[in-house]
């Protein structure tokens, strides 16, 4: 058996297609959906991903502005910017690209942005929305992977779901959206006895630790669907993920790539829920 590969890339274009759509349709009624960034520090992967999330926005006629800070800058001047950009009408979305220097609080600069506005969907009033089933914006990458699996067709209800890792933007957030599509889930992380055999329990298997190839043929059972949301440069310069590739892909039923796997669908729920921002603060 060989694994299907979820082609990230290609669906993440089909749906900004769609968004594209849907942002010529704005623009109709006046309305140009806009997107601040801001940027602390010149960490070269942040730096990359900013620069990916201003093209995917100009692709789709998102207007982007780009804010950037020297690492040294203090925690109040930062609130001070979010605070201008909450004011601004003409900005409907803010990402305060992550991680942030030492010092300066992450929680208190995601508790700085206007929930409408928040559309990393971080907030603690959006991330409460999404665990009581509320209409909100998702955490993109969690979304985007939930986006990837409904892509299959397969029926989540009473799958068994098994996370690796628990960050507040992926691992955590990830297993609630399976729960609310009525999946069991499991969460595992560094401190789990045995990991290997409760990853094999798993239905369907996200991973998100940032340990490359952690995950080989062994912890897997047979047919599953395997999600790998690592992104790990090795010293070759090469990209791998947190799953043995080559080896699971014998396993598996479905599986996705690093690179062009879960990364662009990351950047492209992030166009989707800007566009929603949009739309909901013109109403
Ligand atoms: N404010 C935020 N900060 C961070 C987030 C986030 O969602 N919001 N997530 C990550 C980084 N990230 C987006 O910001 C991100 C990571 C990876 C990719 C991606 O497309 N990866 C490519 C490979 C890219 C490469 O060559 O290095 C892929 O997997 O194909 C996009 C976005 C942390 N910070």
């Amino acid at each position: 058996m060989t694994a299907q590969i979820i082609n990230g890339f290609e669906l993440a274009k089909e749906k900004r297609a769609q968004l594209a759509k849907e942002v010529e349709q704005l623009k109709r009624e006046g309305i140009v959906p806009s997107l601040a960034v801001i940027l602390v520090g010149d960490h070269p992967a942040s730096q990359s991903y900013v620069k990916a999330k201003q093209k995917a926005c100009e692709e789709i006629g998102v207007r982007s502005v780009l804010l950037t800070f020297p690492s040294d800058i203090s925690e109040s001047f930062l609130l001070e910017q979010i605070a201008r950009l909450n004011e601004d009408g003409s900005v409907h979305g803010i990402l305060v690209q992550l991680p942030l220097p030492p010092q300066i609080n992450e929680l208190h600069v995601i508790e700085a942005i206007a929930p409408e506005k928040d559309v990393d969907g971080f907030h603690p009033l959006n991330i409460g929305r999404m665990m009581t089933g509320q209409q909100t914006f998702l955490p993109c990458t969690p979304y985007g992977i939930l986006y990837m699996v409904q892509s299959l067709q397969v029926d989540i209800a009473g799958k068994h779901v098994v996370v690796v890792g628990r960050s507040n933007i992926v691992g955590k957030p990830v297993g609630q959206l399976f729960l609310r599509e009525h999946a069991t889930v499991t969460y595992c992380h560094s401190r789990t006895n045995d990991l290997e055999a409760i990853t094999r329990q798993a239905d369907i298997l996200i991973v998100a630790v940032g340990k490359p190839k952690l995950i080989t043929s062994s912890y897997v059972k047979k047919g599953a669907i395997v999600i790998d949301v690592g992104v790990n440069r090795l010293e070759d310069g090469k990209l791998c993920g947190d799953v043995d590739f080559d080896d699971v892909k014998q396993i598996a039923s479905y599986i996705t790539p690093v690179p062009k796997g879960v990364g662009p669908m990351t950047i492209t729920m992030l166009l989707h829920n800007t566009v929603q921002a949009a739309r909901e603060q013109h109403k």
